[in-house]
């Protein structure tokens, strides 16, 4: 999330930096959000172009990204999540196998308006050659991978995945000590007594719809890290209790190179909190909108470390489905963090819940028809159409257009697109997820094995042997140039919740 990212986390800002939406729950596919707000979003200065252009945007389902936007380099998207009870518990009703088409979805819009450079980051649409895909080529069903393997004629398996009866329930007894703001936690130099004032909060880096993520230093180790603030009134309002405990639980339990790092997790009457590895090269989005896009060899370097983070989750039964440029990470030594855990759970079966970002949302999800991790790969092959193009293959000013398009199949392409990275994307936007590459029998492998990441040795990928293509201007690890500034002045302190609302974080 970045600034506009004032989606699910909206820590009441009296005004500024994106916070102070408009959220309207409304039902239905999710175009439905009324949520309006703007702010003003500066693109640090050490990326690509060095000017801090100024944007505004206007936060709206779906993000100015589309070609011949106007606001080409801003992003207004949203994140959408469906709840329907009134019961802020009940803000994913994935495990009950409810009749997906009786469902009314209030929408959690996101807003992650972003902003780049207007000197680097217009999208040429002299470039853009609309040669409009009807789904297939005529070499489509010819191409295969490095191994022979074409995605086709892969064994077809929707491979649903386990999910939990309920992700939640497995910490109880872990969570006793972490029901305060202090708690112990074993770490790798024995037994540390964690307390919140061991951190000292330095700077807001970034927003979301319930709060703020800050660079703080851990007083003992001298760290910085970064530590994302949740309301939980916010939290509560917004039906986001079981979403952020997933997020809150999932991160717990994983441990991946690509994957951000939660060290430490507690609450107070009023917050929760979350403490992460800080990231200090900032979000790709920021990179992407700067360079334009993103030649093939970046694009593919970026693609394989989220291959090899994907292919993790999911062997963990874990569907991520946030996967875009904002929350993407850029480590100081140019690797990926994946972010924003905040819709990521843990599947059993298929989940109905409706989330993601208009621009990423696989339309299984918009569909209603259930979802499993193959929304992970498509979510993937959009992002790489992206990296490739400048803006998303379906975009629309309004979020019921980018479902049409979604839906509608049809995909521009750009003439001069590298073909095997079309081939691949092609293969993982195929709107029959049981014939979508990454959610067949093979899983990752057919994915891994397709012929535009033939010269990868995946280990090396995981071991971060492979060169960076960017190498984020940092001067030191608590250093903030690349991310933008908020106006400190502008957070209030959350309301503390009744003792009552506050046993919905009891495992938190
Ligand atoms: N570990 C980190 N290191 C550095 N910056 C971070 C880190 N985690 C988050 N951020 C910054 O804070 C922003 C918000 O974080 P995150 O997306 O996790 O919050 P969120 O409240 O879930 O957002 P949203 O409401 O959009 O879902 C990120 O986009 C990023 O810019």
């Amino acid at each position: 999330m970045s600034t506009a990212a004032c989606a699910r986390f909206c820590t009441p800002l009296t005004s500024g930096t994106g916070s102070s939406s408009k959220l309207t729950t409304g039902t239905g596919s999710g175009s439905g959000a009324n949520m309006t707000s703007s702010y003003k979003k500066k693109i640090p200065s050490n990326t690509t172009n060095d000017s801090n252009t100024e944007a505004t945007f206007t936060f709206k389902l779906g993000r100015a990204t589309g070609p011949g936007s106007s606001s080409v380099h801003g992003r207004s998207s949203s994140n959408v999540a469906s709840s329907e009870s009134s019961d802020p518990l009940e803000s994913d009703y994935s495990e009950e196998e409810t009749e997906p088409d009786q469902e009314s979805v209030p929408v959690q819009p996101r807003t992650n308006s972003r902003s780049s450079s207007s000197a680097t980051t217009t999208t040429s649409s002299a470039d853009h050659d609309n040669d409009v895909d009807e789904e297939e080529e005529e070499d489509d069903d010819e191409d295969e991978d490095g191994n022979g393997r074409d995605a086709d004629d892969v064994t077809h398996d929707s491979s649903e995945s386990i999910e939990e009866d309920d992700g939640n329930e497995t910490d109880d007894e872990e969570d006793e000590d972490d029901s305060e703001e202090s708690s112990s936690v074993q770490t790798a130099k024995g037994v540390r007594k964690y307390h919140l004032d061991d951190y000292q909060i330095i700077k807001t880096v970034g927003t979301g719809t319930f709060g703020r993520v800050c660079l703080c230093r851990d007083r003992i180790s001298e760290k910085y890290c970064a530590m994302k603030i949740l309301a939980m009134t916010e939290v509560i309002r917004l039906k986001q209790i079981e979403h952020v405990k997933n997020e809150r639980n999932i991160l717990r339990e994983i441990r991946h190179p690509f994957v951000i790092s939660l060290e430490w997790s507690t609450k107070d009457d009023s917050n929760l909190y979350m403490i992460f590895d800080y990231v200090c090269g900032g979000e790709l989005f920021t990179y992407l909108r700067n360079a334009g896009k993103f030649t093939s060899q970046t694009s593919n370097f970026y693609a394989a470390e989220i291959v090899s983070a994907l292919e993790y989750l999911h062997s963990l039964q874990i569907v991520y489905r946030d996967l875009k440029p904002e929350n993407l990470l850029i480590n100081r030594d140019g690797h990926l963090k994946i972010t924003d855990f905040g819709f990521a759970k843990k599947l059993r079966d298929r989940t109905w819940t409706l989330c993601g970002t208009p621009e990423y949302i696989a339309p299984e999800i918009i569909q209603s028809k259930g979802h499993n991790k193959a929304v992970d790969w498509w979510a993937l092959g959009v992002l790489i159409y992206e990296m490739l193009v400048g803006y998303p293959p379906f975009y629309d000013e309004q979020p019921f257009g980018i479902y049409e398009k979604i839906l509608s199949g049809k995909i521009e392409w750009e003439r001069h697109m590298d073909p095997i990275a079309k081939d691949l994307i092609k293969k993982l936007l195929v709107n029959d997820r049981t014939k979508r590459l990454g959610n067949m029998k093979n899983g990752a492998d057919d994915v891994k094995r397709h012929r535009w990441f033939k010269h990868l040795n995946w280990n090396d990928v995981y071991n971060k042997k492979l060169k960076p293509p960017i190498l984020p201007d940092v001067h030191h690890d608590g250093d903030t140039k690349n991310f933008d500034d908020y106006p400190e002045k502008d957070w209030k302190p959350a309301k503390a919740v009744d003792q009552r609302d506050l046993q919905y974080f009891n495992d938190f």
